[in-house]
């Protein structure tokens, strides 16, 4: 039997039953690599579907169609192709996968280009070389996520697969389903008393959308935000499109950015469609539909332009409506930035934390909350791009686990530190009990803004990662990823030093390649790289019991227990309160929380302690310099929470010299000035943080003063605006106000009689 001709057959089957149904189908030809894309190419011969329409995902160029490899998977996000081809026989990147699924079209196919299924999860790919961190190599590293994946396949409704070495069909991945019916529903009528044209609302395809684009009439008035959110395909760009046309045609400048302009086609199509009905009552000149973001201009003299992101933010205020498509896929600091817009629409993923991880939802979702937008939210359920129930949608939910949910809170509910049971969830569990898996990969989802697919890959195949929990009656409340770390051999360690890059290893790599430690990598430790309480039991002590059990479990087997996190006042207390101290701060801030990064250290063994207390005393001799530097920038609540999470015997003594004292107290008690010695006032600013003594009472604004005067070095005017000083002389002198207590506390004698003299004045 010629297994290309059954492909052929085959997937003009499934590509007949996806068009009547609107669904996608997943077929999988499977064997021969050389098999697959000859198989491949004739079955894209065969379909009635343009070129244009085809991509293909994998290392090599070979067919005529378009081409993107793995790790450019993003620029799919968003967009509709007809065939989507995903050549996994290199590697498989879950993340990739994940990006890719949601673009294929209701009626098309997605096809998966796949070693021998029996062999499959024996193979070791260009990724599984990700995941083999020293001291570890690609021989330890497991099939169990490959193995998943393909019991998934073998079981979902709709996934053909096709074993070309055998030449046979092995499932047809048709589901005769039941014919749809003829009667369309009504097309949504416009709200009253719309704002918008009338056409924006008629071109809507479901109710969720009109809900949608009437949510961005409010954007008419200053200070206002729109989040739209959605699982793909939902018609979220479009809706945005659509209003992004309804301003234009009312003589506004609207900027669209998305992390590239492709993101933002189908945005631009749908503005294009309804500038052409309202302005010609004619239909859209078609060489234009699908020609990506070319700047729309309308005759009311209104416009709609694409930026990136980094051009957006700094055109955002010449804009009068700025809209983010894609925008959990951006990083938070950019969300940040563009907030400065005072009419701002956000277009989201629920599901698809494929994107940067769920930034969006878990980090920047309360700064906007923080901001001065009045906030209207609208969630699209209905599908567009493909019909509810869709078998593809179900297949890559489940297969990369994008919808895994936390235990249902009623679960939970009466969890505490005395109901639960600390357990090791060693992956061969995981992968025998989905539940479990679902539930604990589902809390890291949910909780933390940096999980994505490749770490359920992480979770269940990398030899250094560890998964312990907190169960309460068999369910998850409480998870963290541990990561083995350190104990590498001196080869190693000199080659970091010297500069290479090792995989893993995230802090002895800091402390030895930036902050030049050669031994920093010999003690053995435990990062945790992850943990979350489910949102139900917060605050009531299961995150510092799941620390403490942790400890417990590894006692003196290891040197350390450290982790390292986008730092918040919060978290740092967290941190702090379960005896883990800061030694670092990074000196950028993460791309996708838009913090800057503390790494901490809970020493358990004397070299683990010898590690720590020498990063600590570096850390806190070197923070003052850092503070008018790179982290010139750092939120005072942020360094004052840093500082006061770094051991308190760490760092020098305070050694000021008479003259300097002098100074000091003559800018507390008398008329002495701090601009024209900030050395010493930095130097007590410090060691107060970090000593934070119980007899010094100073306010929250105090202490903010003293950060971003004598710590960053801000001009009198800047600190006075941000904290509300009436004056930048009000400012100077609760500058000096500030320092009484601290001369108090710390004075020596020469501080002292300055103290005395101007007190008895
Ligand atoms: C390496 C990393 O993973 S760092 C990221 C940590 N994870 C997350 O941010 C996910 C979301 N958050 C969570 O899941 C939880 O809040 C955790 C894991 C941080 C803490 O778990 P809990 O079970 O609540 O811990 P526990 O009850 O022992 O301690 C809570 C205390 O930590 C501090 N704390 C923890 N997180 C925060 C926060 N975001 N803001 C303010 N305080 C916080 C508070 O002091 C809090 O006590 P309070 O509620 O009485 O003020
Ligand atoms: N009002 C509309 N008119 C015509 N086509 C539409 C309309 N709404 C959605 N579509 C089509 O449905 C598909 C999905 O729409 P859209 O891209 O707007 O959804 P989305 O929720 O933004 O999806 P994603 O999350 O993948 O970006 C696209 O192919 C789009 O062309």
């Amino acid at each position: 039997m010629n297994a290309d001709v059954d492909a052929v057959a085959l997937a003009e089957s499934l590509f007949d039953e996806a068009t009547r149904a609107n669904e996608r189908r997943l077929l999988v030809l499977a064997g021969d690599r050389g098999r697959g894309y000859d198989a491949l190419e004739s079955l894209l011969e065969a379909l009635p579907v343009p070129i244009t329409g085809t991509t293909v995902v994998g290392p090599d160029d070979r067919l005529r169609c378009e081409h993107l490899p793995q790790a450019n998977a993003g620029e799919l996000l968003g967009t509709t192709r007809d065939v989507i081809a995903v050549d996994a026989h290199d590697e498989l990147r879950p993340n990739a996968l994940g990006k890719v699924v949601g673009a294929v079209d209701g009626g098309g196919l997605l096809i998966l280009l796949a070693p021998s299924l029996e062999t499959w999860p024996d193979r070791r790919g260009g990724f599984d070389e990700s995941l083999a961190v020293p001291p570890f190599e690609l021989d330890d590293v497991t099939g169990r996520f490959t193995r998943r994946l393909v019991e998934t396949l073998r079981v979902h409704r709709g996934v053909a697969i096709v074993d070309l070495e055998r030449g046979r069909v092995e499932a047809d991945g048709l589901t005769d389903p039941a014919p749809r019916s003829a009667t369309t529903a009504p097309a949504p009528a416009p709200p009253p008393n719309c704002r918008f044209p009338a056409a924006a609302y008629e071109a809507c395809l479901t109710a969720d959308q009109v809900d949608a684009v009437a949510a961005f009439e409010s954007l008419s008035e200053a200070d206002r935000a729109v989040v739209l959110e959605a699982d793909r395909g939902r018609g979220k760009s479009s809706a945005a499109g659509l209003a992004a046309g309804a301003f234009a045609a009312d003589g506004e400048d609207v900027l669209v950015t998305a992390p590239a302009a492709r993101n933002a086609r189908e945005l631009f199509d749908r503005a294009r469609e309804l500038r052409e009905t309202l302005e010609d009552g004619g239909s859209t000149d078609d060489d234009e539909i699908g020609t990506d973001s070319r700047p729309i201009e309308t005759a009311a003299g209104g416009s709609i332009s694409f930026r990136e992101p980094t051009a957006a933010v700094a055109e955002v205020g010449s804009a009068d409506v700025v809209i983010v498509d894609e925008a959990a896929a951006l990083p938070v600091s950019t969300l940040e930035s563009l907030l400065a817009a005072d009419r701002i629409a956000f277009a989201s993923t629920i599901h698809g934390y494929e994107g940067a991880g769920r930034g969006f939802s878990v980090r920047f979702r309360d700064r906007l909350g923080e901001s001065d937008h009045a906030v209207t939210d609208c969630t699209l359920v209905e599908p567009i791009r493909y019909a509810a129930g869709d078998p593809v949608e179900v297949w890559a939910f489940r297969a990369l686990l994008l919808d895994a949910r936390p235990p249902v809170e009623p679960l939970v509910v009466d969890a505490d530190p005395e109901t639960v049971e600390y357990r090791r969830l060693e992956p061969d569990e995981l992968l025998a009990d989905e539940r479990l898996l679902r539930e604990a990969f589902g809390l890291l989802v949910l909780a933390h803004y940096r999980t994505e697919p490749n770490d359920l890959a992480r979770v269940l195949d990398a030899p250094n990662l560890e998964v312990r929990a907190l169960l309460h009656d068999g369910h998850v409340v409480s998870v963290a990823l541990l990561a083995r770390e350190g104990a590498l051999p001196p080869d190693i360690r000199a080659m970091m030093y010297e500069g290479g890059r090792v995989r893993g290893n995230m802090l002895p790599d800091v402390l030895t390649s930036q902050l030049r430690d050669e031994a920093a990598a010999e003690p053995a430790g435990r990062r945790v790289v992850r943990i979350a309480t489910h949102h139900a039991a917060r605050s009531r002590g299961l995150g510092s019991h799941l620390l403490e059990c942790i400890r417990e479990e590894y006692g003196d087997a290891i040197d350390w227990l450290g982790t390292g996190f986008g730092a918040t006042p919060g978290l740092l207390a967290f941190w702090r309160a379960n005896g883990y101290r800061t030694v670092h701060v990074s000196t950028t801030r993460n791309d996708a929380s838009g913090e800057y990064s503390a790494l901490m250290l809970a020493p358990t063994s004397d070299a683990g302690t010898a590690l720590h207390d020498r990063h600590a005393d570096w850390f806190v001799r070197r923070f003052g310099s850092l503070c008018t530097d790179a982290l010139d920038d750092l939120e005072p609540d942020v360094a004052r929470a840093v500082l006061r999470s770094v051991d308190a015997d760490a760092g020098p003594p305070l050694e000021l010299s008479a003259h300097e004292w002098r100074v000091v107290a003559g800018a507390a008690y008398g008329p002495g000035l701090f601009d024209v010695d900030p050395g010493p006032f930095r130097a007590l600013v410090v060691r107060y943080f970090v000593d934070d003594p119980d007899t010094v009472d100073l306010t929250g604004r105090e202490e903010r003063l003293l950060v971003l005067r004598a710590l960053q070095g801000r001009a009198w005017e800047t600190v006075a605006d941000r904290l509300a000083y009436p004056s930048a002389g009000q400012c100077m002198r609760a500058l000096g106000d500030a320092c009484c207590p601290l001369v108090d506390h710390y004075g020596t004698d020469a501080a002292l009689e300055v103290r005395e003299r101007f007190a008895n004045d």
